[in-house]
């Protein structure tokens, strides 16, 4: 009896998180060591299919850069990564090409149709429009040079818009166009925060392969639950914020300041955590609020 009393109150206990949420442009990018696992990104996948289905407007981005790795070495060509960024020269674009659209995606439409839900891949190229990326070299002030790797400046809404008015989760590719009608490499963390800005999402998640932002990286019990805007900047000069961690704050950042209401990161290894974050009074993972 107490088991189905328990049941009956996950379900209560979701109801007011459900209207709340109903009609609500939810922005969820995974990638990095869940792409690895097929249950695990499959009970991603359950979760977006339960999302679209009480009425939530999920728009999937998602990255794939182990699967790239693992492609460019098969093909003979090292994987070359600077400031985090995958160094993208012209043979590198067409594995990446190859890899995000023509494999990872369509198998992450399936698994959503799977569960009955209804889905289509986008080629982030066919709505994202990029400038080249440049940067500095902190230690030697030179020019760094990604080749065909893009900073987001223009995002087409309305191919996505179209998708959630007729209840299909659009699941898209962080790739894009330049003006020199190349395709560039994007950032999957980067291409979320574009899209769920030009969207004006409710919400951006990221989920990943730790709990959130940990004041420790070494120890999963120093969880950082919620973070304010004037406290980001002091972590990042303390190194705390670095690495993978650095896209998704700065991505949060921007989100927030943008009016984005909430931005989370969250533990992706976690069953089911993007419900529990979604549909609980728990939360869970780092939140950034303004
Ligand atoms: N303060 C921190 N808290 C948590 N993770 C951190 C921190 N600083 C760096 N990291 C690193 O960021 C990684 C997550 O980013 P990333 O590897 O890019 O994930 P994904 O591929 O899922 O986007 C963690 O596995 C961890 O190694
Ligand atoms: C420019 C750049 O680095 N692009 C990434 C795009 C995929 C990605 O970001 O995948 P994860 O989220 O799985 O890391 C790459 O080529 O790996």
């Amino acid at each position: 009896m107490d088991k189905f009393i328990e049941k009956a109150a996950a379900l209560t206990e979701a109801l007011p998180f459900i209207q709340q949420f109903r009609g609500e442009t939810v922005v969820v990018k995974f990638g990095g060591s869940i792409m690895e696992s097929e249950e695990g990104y499959s009970r991603i996948m359950q979760d977006i299919a339960f999302m679209e289905c009480v009425g939530l407007r999920p728009v999937v981005v998602h990255g794939g850069g182990k699967a790239i790795s693992r492609a460019m070495k098969e093909g003979s060509i090292a994987p070359n990564f600077v400031q985090g960024l995958r160094v993208t020269d012209a043979a590198t674009i067409q594995v990446v090409e190859k890899v995000l659209n023509r494999e990872v995606n369509p198998h992450l439409v399936g698994i959503i149709q799977q569960y009955h839900g209804k889905a289509r891949g986008i080629h982030g190229e066919d709505i994202i429009r990029v400038e080249k990326m440049v940067g500095t070299d902190p230690d030697t002030n030179e020019t760094l040079d990604w080749g065909y790797v893009g900073k987001v400046n223009y995002v087409d809404v309305e191919p996505i818009q179209a998708y959630l008015r007729s209840d299909i989760v659009p699941v898209i590719t962080p790739l894009g166009k330049g003006a020199d009608g190349h395709l560039y490499n994007i950032n999957a963390d980067d291409a979320a925060t574009a899209i769920a800005c030009a969207l004006g999402a409710r919400k951006l998640v990221f989920l990943t392969d730790v709990p959130g932002l940990l004041r420790d990286p070494e120890d999963k019990s120093t969880l950082i639950s919620s973070l304010h805007l004037s406290e980001i900047d002091a972590l990042i000069d303390r190194g705390v914020i670095a690495g993978g961690m650095l896209p998704k704050i700065k991505g949060m950042v921007g989100a927030v300041k943008s009016g984005i209401k909430k931005a989370h990161i969250i533990d992706a290894s976690m069953p089911h955590s993007l419900l529990l974050e979604l549909f609980t009074s728990e939360g869970v993972g780092t939140e950034i609020t303004e």
